[in-house]
């Protein structure tokens, strides 16, 4: 079943290694089909370079797993709370690339500091709060979905495709499994450039509000680029 969306999630999976963000089996990459309330994601543990589209892994919005011999990824239950709280979303990556997982270990989010940034998200890329003990010994990936959407609580995940998870990495999401990864190489990007900036210059600030506007919007629209922006 979803033999298309299978190989899509596939090539998209096998584009995170070869955009370097990914080392051994790290990462993951998952689509939705919307219509029959099931996705694909990527089987836990699998070599990239040997993967295929038979190995991907159907799950339904239980999080159960409908069709393939392999587990799921460890973090399907992540994956299945973004998508049942952000409507829009159709396609999600997990990676730890490391300049967006510097930031998330330093607990920080990637200020907006240039127009690049401005392109695709409209203004910083958050970091989540750090988990609790109970939260890390009980539901962890889908726990680690919740602390998510507590983030966006005010911001529209459209508009923002992407988060770092404190002390532990980045989550981003897109229109489908292609664009997420789109979005998680510019996050990946733009995690260096600001690294830089700011330490050329400790004193540096965002970028106006009107200059992120002109990019953002210009690209994308008054409303999100696939959703409506709140
Ligand atoms: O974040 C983690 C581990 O910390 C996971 O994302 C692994 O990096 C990949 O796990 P699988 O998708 O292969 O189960």
């Amino acid at each position: 079943m979803l033999e298309k969306l299978k190989e899509k999630v596939l090539k998209a999976n096998l584009e995170l290694p070869k955009r370097g963000l990914v080392t051994y089996t790290w990462g993951n990459v998952s689509g939705i089909d919307r219509e029959k309330g099931l996705f694909i994601i990527k089987p836990s543990g699998v070599e990239y370079d040997q993967m295929t589209a038979a190995d991907m892994v159907v799950v339904d919005l239980d999080g159960e797993k409908v069709e393939g011999d392999l587990k799921p990824s460890s973090d399907t239950a992540t994956h299945l709370y973004l998508y049942k709280n952000f409507e829009e979303i159709g396609g999600i990556v997990h990676t730890h690339s490391s300049w967006a997982t510097s930031w998330a270990q330093a607990g920080k989010g990637i200020p907006a500091f240039g127009t690049t940034h401005a392109d695709y998200f409209y203004g910083e890329i958050p970091c989540t709060r750090k988990m609790t003990a109970e939260e890390i010994n009980g539901e962890y990936e889908r726990d680690t979905g919740k602390v998510i959407v507590e983030t966006f609580k005010n911001i529209d995940p459209t508009q923002r495709p992407g988060v770092l998870v404190n002390n532990h990495g980045p989550f981003s999401w897109g229109t489908d499994a292609e664009n997420a990864v789109h979005n998680a190489v510019v996050m990946e990007e733009v995690a260096k450039m600001a690294y830089r900036a700011v330490n050329l210059n400790p004193a540096l600030q965002e970028i106006d509000q009107t200059l992120l506007d002109k990019h953002f919007l210009r690209k994308h629209g008054k409303n999100a680029y696939y959703g409506q922006g709140k």
